[in-house]
């Protein structure tokens, strides 16, 4: 872990389940909790039980980096205390879906070195990954520091634009819940053609993690990995037929769910 965070501490601003996520994969790699400052008026059982966690006792003088890891909604409440740590050195990473880099600005100074990500919640099991956009305040060296506390827990991509953030948090911030829905709609149905509940969640799970490995693993692409499962007028034709219909398929329907989640994101930069 980067030594300046070691020295200097790192703040956890709201630490539920992307806040723990995060934390875990950095408590997993070698950060000692006590560099680590976690302010959260409702900590979680395993949070109290992290020996040596400097837990609701404020935030160090000078810390490397604050985790801003509250919702949206509590931004108002939550920012105003930490002013007194904008206008130097010590490095926002906000993980917030909406939130602009501007209105952290307005609360914390325009100096104020501030990185927006958005990460998704495959972090848990070190398989997120995130997207980070930085203000004209954040050098090469703090981009890095905070890429390099993000790639515990998975893979980052950095942004040209903070624009294309709404997007990132349609496909990748809530893609896993979308994959998650399709496993329950695959289970269920399993089971309406006939197999055991159990058996069938069984089923999609491992069709899901086995699909998605294989994706990341192949030097194939997803289509051709696709047409590989695909024998001539066998059955995956069969179901895809009614998968690929352009009109009532999937591709329509994962297009207005994406541009739901996106517009929803913009509509809380408002
Ligand atoms: N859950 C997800 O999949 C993802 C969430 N995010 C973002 O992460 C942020 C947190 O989301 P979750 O972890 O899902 O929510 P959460 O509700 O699990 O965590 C929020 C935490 O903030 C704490 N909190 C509330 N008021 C506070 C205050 N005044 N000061 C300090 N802490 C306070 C709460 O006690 C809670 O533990 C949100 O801004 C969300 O947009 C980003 C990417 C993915
Ligand atoms: O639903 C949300 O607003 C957050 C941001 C991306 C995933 N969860």
């Amino acid at each position: 872990m980067h030594d300046t965070i070691t020295t200097r501490g790192l703040a956890v601003l709201g630490c539920g389940k992307m806040g723990s996520a995060m934390l875990a994969g950095w408590l997993q790699r070698g950060l000692a909790p006590s560099s680590v400052w976690v302010t959260d008026p409702h900590p979680s059982d395993w949070l109290l039980s992290i020996d040596g966690l400097n837990l609701n006792v404020g935030f160090p003088e000078s810390p490397a980096v604050v985790l801003v890891a509250v919702k949206p909604q509590m931004m108002a409440d939550a920012l105003p205390g930490l002013t007194a740590l904008g206008g130097r050195d010590t490095v926002f990473l906000s993980v917030a879906a909406g939130v602009p880099i501007a209105r952290y600005a307005d609360m914390l100074g325009e100096n104020t070195p501030i990185i927006r990500s958005m990460p998704n919640t495959p972090a848990a099991v070190g398989k997120g990954i995130t997207a980070l956009v930085g203000n004209d305040r954040v050098n090469e060296e703090a981009m890095r520091m905070a890429e390099d506390l993000l790639s515990a827990v998975g893979q980052t991509v950095r942004l040209e634009h903070e624009s294309q953030m709404d997007a990132v948090t349609g496909v990748s911030g809530s893609g896993p819940a979308y994959v998650f829905h399709m496993i329950e709609a695959l289970a269920a149905a399993g089971a309406a053609e006939g197999l055991p509940t159990d058996l069938a969640m069984q089923l999609a799970k491992a069709t899901v993690a086995g699909a998605g490995a294989l994706a990341e693993a192949a030097t194939e692409t997803p289509a051709q990995l696709r047409v590989n499962v695909t024998s001539p007028n066998g059955t995956t034709a069969a179901g895809l037929e009614v998968l690929m219909d352009e009109a009532a398929g999937l591709p329509p329907l994962i297009r207005a769910t994406v541009k739901a989640a996106a517009d929803r994101s913009r509509e809380l930069g408002q």
